[in-house]
């Protein structure tokens, strides 16, 4: 090459747009130019001649280990600071046998993977509403229920069958175990998916509004009443379903109103006189032992047995804690869009509190804790502290069973946890990863959920 080609070398290096940066055999900095100035905020004048890991952490320094090991390293990956994405080509520089330094190209490629991840999330929710506009008709109506435990498929199943008929169904399970969820799901697979799902809480409205609430009423049928008259839920749901929820709060004289209205098929509004037929499917939900409450006296027999046609049960989520990392990664994804974050991923550790916390309230619980820690998190990663939840030591008494008691330092179970972690929750992956069948992790995750 000759001398006259120094000032071209040069001009190069200020037009090519890549950040470059040449270092002598002792690291000292011999080359820098315009876009590597702009990409680490370092002016030439104050790099060159100086040692290059004065300014960079050693690790980052790939150009000094192609010094060091004189192997060229082409499309290497490397993030040189936390918001920096690049790709990095460099080759050690030899003249006649001796090694006189090394140089480095840097590609920026933060925006390509900014529009990466920008197009995951939007992908993730094109995703979300081509399932809630499949979930409308009725085929797609229990999609939405996530979890593949057994007992949460069991519910859906039965939920299904249930679904095509127009029996009565009682929904029993904890406060937060999604019965509502279930409820509007099976109205979504019926036969009444075309008309209204209406929603009365019986353990809301005061004894006095419930019979005005559920029958409606005539005009001026009382003083105070809307001067037009309300309709009342049992006629707002016909031809749809009505879910009267927490039945098991309905005080006794409106248990026998309510029971007349099922056998007899009809209804009378305050003030009216013409009777009406009963042209809604009726679901009932309650968190209460309404068996206990028979005993007790405070629960009707005849009205049980009305409701409870076909009784559904869904299992608390300490129940099914296989659950747990697939429904996690999904609600972290949602709230993560719903909050205009980068979806994070959720560490093993912090995995580990989810699976042996109890969840008394269950699936909403659930939900308010990864919101909150989607909305905490600084960083893309979910660690314990983000959940606010006890540590598994703290969370009272031991949750294993001393027959399967595997304690935190279970190398097995940390495998579990960095598998699923890695796997983003999809057990499928998972399995693959450890290299088991979808069916052993699934008793693995069984045996280290606690309470089982
Ligand atoms: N399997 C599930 N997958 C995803 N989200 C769920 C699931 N089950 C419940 N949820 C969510 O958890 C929350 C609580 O569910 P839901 O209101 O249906 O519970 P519930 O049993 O009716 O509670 P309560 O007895 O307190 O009325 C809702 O936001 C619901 O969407």
């Amino acid at each position: 090459m000759s001398q006259d080609s120094v000032p071209y070398l040069r001009a190069l290096l200020d037009i090519v747009p890549v950040a470059v940066t040449g270092v002598d055999v002792r690291g000292l900095v011999t080359h820098w130019n315009a876009v590597a100035t702009e990409l680490y905020g370092i002016p030439e004048n104050e790099i060159l001649g100086r040692p290059l890991r004065d300014f960079f952490r050693q690790d980052d320094l790939i150009v000094l280990t192609v010094l060091e090991t004189g192997q060229p390293v082409y499309r290497s990956y490397h993030r040189p600071r936390g918001d920096r994405h690049v790709l990095i080509n460099a080759r050690p520089i030899f003249q006649n046998g001796e090694l006189l330094g090394a140089v480095a190209s840097e590609q920026d490629i933060t925006q390509l993977i900014n529009l990466y991840n920008d197009l995951t999330t939007a992908n993730f929710n094109l995703e979300r509403l081509e399932k809630a506009v499949k979930s409308h008709g009725p085929s797609g109506a229990f999609d939405h229920i996530q979890g593949e435990s057994p007992a949460i498929k069991e519910a859906i199943r039965m939920a299904q069958k249930v679904a095509l008929t127009d029996a009565t169904v009682l929904i029993t399970g904890e406060s937060g175990v999604g019965k509502e969820l279930f409820a509007r799901a099976i109205h979504a697979a019926s036969p009444y998916h075309q008309g209204p799902f209406v929603a009365l809480n019986c353990g809301a409205i005061p004894a006095a509004l419930f019979e005005s609430e559920l029958f409606g009423y005539e005009r001026g049928a009382f003083t105070g009443a809307e001067p037009k008259g309300n309709p009342g839920k049992l006629t707002l749901a016909k031809r749809g379903t009505l879910f009267l929820d927490e039945i098991g709060d309905l005080a006794l004289d409106l248990q026998v109103k309510l029971l007349r209205v099922l056998q007899e098929q009809s209804y009378y509004r305050l003030g009216g006189t013409a009777p009406l037929r009963l042209e809604a499917r009726i679901l009932a939900a309650t968190n209460r032992s309404l068996e206990e409450m028979m005993k007790r006296g405070s629960f009707r027999r005849d009205l049980y047995f009305r409701l409870n046609v076909i009784s559904l049960r869904i299992p608390p989520l300490r129940q099914r804690p296989e659950d747990i990392p697939a429904i996690t990664e999904f609600l972290m994804q949602q709230f993560a869009f719903q909050y205009g974050k980068p979806a994070p991923r959720l560490s093993p550790a912090a995995l580990n509190v989810l699976m042996e916390y109890d969840w008394p309230g269950n699936l909403r619980e659930l939900r308010n804790v990864v919101e909150r820690a989607v909305i905490l998190s600084e960083g893309d990663t979910i660690l314990p502290a983000d959940l606010a939840l006890p540590p598994p030591d703290e969370t009272g008494p031991p949750h294993f069973s001393p027959a399967s008691a595997p304690d935190r330092e279970d190398p097995e179970k940390q495998r579990l946890l960095q598998a699923l972690s890695q796997a983003k929750g999809n057990k499928s992956q998972a399995a693959r990863i450890l290299g088991i069948t979808r069916a052993t992790l699934y008793s693995r995750l069984q045996r280290y959920g606690h309470s089982l």
